[in-house]
């Protein structure tokens, strides 16, 4: 086992929420268990509004590579020049993730964007999304008052371009079971993106930045109970693997 020095440090975004009457930052354990197991060191990081940028910058420095998790909030829709009210926000989150994103990206600092991490990555690249995706023969939106193992199940099948890098990464692998707990999603992907793999009525549900060593999102939750699951594994393993790579690049 690597020494703790050695290993990557990995910046998470945190939610803000409400617990017990008091406002917190918080975040589900299940993506630090996830880089931690793969030999990496967790730090979750806190926003205040209006410091999104300054915050970036200072920490972006320190770190060796940059996990953006789901969140039940959605990201402002004046962000992606949507218009109308949005009840479930997370300004100082959506400030934070995406100035880190804008900040990572030309720094080629490896980044893994999960479900509202993933349109957090279209929305800070030029894309726009979904308020609402359409309801059609596939459920991307789970019961919440399911019992967690339900909720995180797998409930559709999604299709992976053949000559993307991220059936390269998953060793050729063409489709997958995933799981999906999102009502929002990629409309227009922007100039920076390209699709990944999609959900047999369209929904985008990968997405990577060209030219870059590892910028992945991915709509679905590869890390819960990601031992037990082949592709989700094999994308932590990579993740830390391009941590490892950036931390030796930049401290030659
Ligand atoms: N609010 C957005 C993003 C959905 C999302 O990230 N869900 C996961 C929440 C719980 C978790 O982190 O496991 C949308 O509705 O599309």
């Amino acid at each position: 086992m690597a020494r703790i020095m050695d290993k990557p440090l990995i910046g998470v975004v945190a939610c803000r929420s409400i617990t017990e009457g008091h406002p917190a930052f918080t975040l589900h354990q299940k993506y630090l268990d996830a880089i931690m197991d793969a030999q990496g060191v967790a730090i979750i990081l806190p926003h205040r509004p209006g410091q999104g940028e300054a915050i970036s910058r200072r920490v972006l420095p320190l770190l060796d590579g940059l996990l953006l998790s789901g969140s039940p909030s959605n990201i402002e829709p004046w962000r992606y020049e949507a218009t109308g009210k949005e009840e479930l926000t997370d300004p100082g989150r959506d400030e934070l993730a995406l100035a880190l994103i804008a900040q990572a990206l030309p720094l080629h600092m490896p980044l893994l964007a999960i479900c509202r991490g993933m349109q957090e990555l279209a929305v800070a690249t030029g894309g726009t999304l979904y308020r609402q995706l359409p309801v059609g023969e596939i459920a991307h939106y789970v019961n919440s008052d399911a019992p967690l193992a339900a909720q995180y199940a797998p409930t559709h099948a999604i299709q992976l371009a053949s000559d993307g890098r991220l059936s390269q990464l998953l060793r050729g692998m063409t489709s997958l079971q995933v799981n999906s707990l999102h009502q929002q999603g990629i409309h227009h992907p922007g100039p920076l993106l390209q699709i990944e793999a999609t959900a047999p009525d369209g929904v985008i549900e990968a997405v990577s930045v060209p030219h870059h060593p590892f910028a992945f999102g991915v709509q679905w939750h590869p890390e819960w109970r990601y031992q037990h699951d082949e592709a989700s594994s094999q994308l932590f393993e990579a993740f830390l693997h391009a941590c490892h790579q950036y931390r030796k690049e930049k401290r030659l």
